[in-house]
């Protein structure tokens, strides 16, 4: 496992010894962000409320994360991503609850989720949709947690970033595939991770979203044709002058 992502998850560790296991009452329907997809025309977006990052420092510390989500609401995003690590990435459960009550569109509660608490607190929150990092798990538990969440209506994107990982990742045939473009062990982004990816594992029965590294129309048309068929995006939407504009413009027309 890389380095940061080890110090991350020990620190998860010790967060997740404070969270109570609890009766959740499961009366909230979650919103599918897999049938979104299946019915979008153009590239879907899942636009990222993300503070700073481990890489960044600090991207955009002052925005109200509700405001920042209508604002991508406003250029036809497909699904809200809100980190809520607060050592590392400065954000909280509270943020993806604004986000929620803000938006009609999925929401991704995008953190390091290493056990079932986290996944009731998420549903708690208003998640629709949670990220397994298979780099971050063994096979038993990417296995255990994805099937947890589904108890819930959460879809799961798992998310890869090696051929390693990706074949662990098709072992339980996931719905949503995310293809991480940035190496966590030195933080390089290179988006032809993705194509080199789709070119040999395109033709899965998953969906695959690229991750990471995304910043123009252009990036949007190389992943649309290495078989993607939504990007997460977070840096280049939290520092656009008009976050709005500059989502519309990664909507490209599928295939
Ligand atoms: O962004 C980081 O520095 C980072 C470091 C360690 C673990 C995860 C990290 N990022 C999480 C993400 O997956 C990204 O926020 C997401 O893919 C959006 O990336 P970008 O569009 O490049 O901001």
């Amino acid at each position: 496992m890389a380095a940061i992502l080890e110090e991350i998850i020990s620190h998860k560790r010790i967060e997740i010894e404070s969270l109570d296991a609890q009766q959740i009452i499961r009366s909230r329907k979650t919103v599918s962000f897999r049938a979104r997809l299946e019915d979008a025309e153009t590239m879907a977006v899942i636009g990222e409320v993300k503070r700073a990052s481990p890489s960044k420092g600090d991207i955009n510390i002052g925005i109200k994360p509700e405001e920042q989500a209508a604002k991508y609401v406003s250029g036809g995003v497909d699904a809200i991503s809100v980190l809520t690590d607060k050592n590392y990435f400065k954000g909280s459960m509270r943020d993806l609850e604004a986000v929620k009550c803000a938006v009609g569109v999925p929401v991704l509660n995008k953190d390091f989720i290493i056990d079932e608490r986290q996944i009731d607190r998420a549903y708690l929150y208003g998640a629709d949709v949670i990220l397994l990092i298979v780099a971050a798990l063994d096979d038993e538990t990417l296995k255990r947690l994805y099937d947890y969440a589904g108890t819930y209506g959460l879809e799961s994107i798992v998310e890869v970033h090696t051929e390693e990982e990706m074949e662990r990742a098709l072992a339980i045939s996931p719905e949503l595939i995310g293809v991480n473009n940035r190496d966590l062990k030195t933080f390089e982004v290179d988006i032809a991770n993705t194509e080199r990816l789709l070119e040999k594992y395109g033709d899965a029965a998953t969906h695959f979203i690229a991750e990471s590294g995304i910043k123009t129309e252009a990036d949007a048309v190389r992943m649309r044709d290495a078989g993607a068929s939504a990007l997460l995006v977070g840096e280049t939407l939290m520092r656009a002058e008009q976050p709005g504009a500059t989502t519309r413009a990664l909507k490209v027309p599928r295939r």
